[in-house]
């Protein structure tokens, strides 16, 4: 399993009203899924991914990365732990404007001195010509369009050899066939090399190219399907749309 999330709540004070965006979350992601999160606005997907990403912490549960329980790190420990094993991919791309595509991408490499600068510069190489970019390497973020940035987005999040990429709406500020063609890169990446990509969207056509659906509902998992590469429908192992007890069940994917 590389991400286990047990039992997970996340509250937010915004002014004197608490706002609970997670209620009792269970997850597994096992290695090689591409996984879908899938509900509408303030369902809680963007925090479920920051907290699947170390990016945020939950006020109760448990989050294991790798088998390593990260409850308690300190925030250096799991910059670590972000750092080599988990990539970002976000809506609107974040990448640094005035440095180039492969500076983009080499940027993560630069907090691991163990890495070579040779080492560096055939990474960034390899990763650009993966996302299809080796022509544009020197060309600045506003230089490219929105597919390309996002493709550039894609090589940074794997240049550290991470074995699981967390992507925050990568499509929704794409058109459709751009989008697509993000997804297609995605797919062949989670494919040919076996990377997790865990993803959430608001768009059923990109629902429905994950083998695993999640989706969430005022904070809480609502439905996983699962489906194999063979099948074209998803056989729901879990549904609690006619059950609304608080705390469900260990969701495994793979079970
Ligand atoms: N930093 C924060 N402070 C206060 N409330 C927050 C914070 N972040 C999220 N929330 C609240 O938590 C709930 C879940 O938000 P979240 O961003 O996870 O939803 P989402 O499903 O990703 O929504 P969207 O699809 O619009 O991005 C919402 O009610 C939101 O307003």
């Amino acid at each position: 399993m590389i991400i286990e999330i047990k039992d997970v709540s996340k509250v937010y004070r915004l002014g004197d009203q608490n706002v609970r965006a997670l209620k009792h979350v269970n997850l597994k992601v096992g290695e090689g899924r591409f996984m879908a999160i899938a509900g509408s606005s303030g369902s809680g997907k963007s925090t479920l991914l920051n907290i699947m990403g170390c990016i945020d912490t939950p006020s109760k549960g448990k989050v294991i990365i790798d088998g390593r329980d990260v409850s308690g790190q300190s925030p250096d420990e799991l910059a670590e732990i972000r750092a080599r094993t988990i990539g970002f991919v976000f809506q609107t791309f974040n990448l640094l404007p005035v440095l180039s595509a492969e500076e983009n991408v080499e940027y993560p490499l630069l907090q691991m001195p163990e890495i070579s600068r040779e080492e560096r510069r055939e990474r960034v190489h390899t990763y650009l010509g993966i996302v299809g970019l080796g022509k544009y390497a020197s060309h600045r973020p506003n230089q490219l369009s929105g597919g390309q940035r996002q493709r550039v987005a894609i090589a940074r999040a794997l240049v550290t050899n991470s074995r699981v990429v967390l992507a925050d709406e990568p499509t929704a500020n794409l058109d459709r066939t751009t989008g697509a063609g993000i997804l297609d890169l995605m797919q062949k990446i989670n494919v040919e090399r076996g990377t997790t990509f865990v993803f959430s969207t608001h768009d059923r056509r990109v629902m429905e190219r994950a083998d695993t659906q999640v989706r969430m509902e005022d904070g809480r998992i609502l439905k996983l399907g699962l489906r194999r590469p063979d099948e074209t429908t998803f056989k729901f192992v879990f549904d609690k749309s006619k059950d609304k007890d608080e705390a469900g069940p260990e969701i495994d994917p793979d079970a």
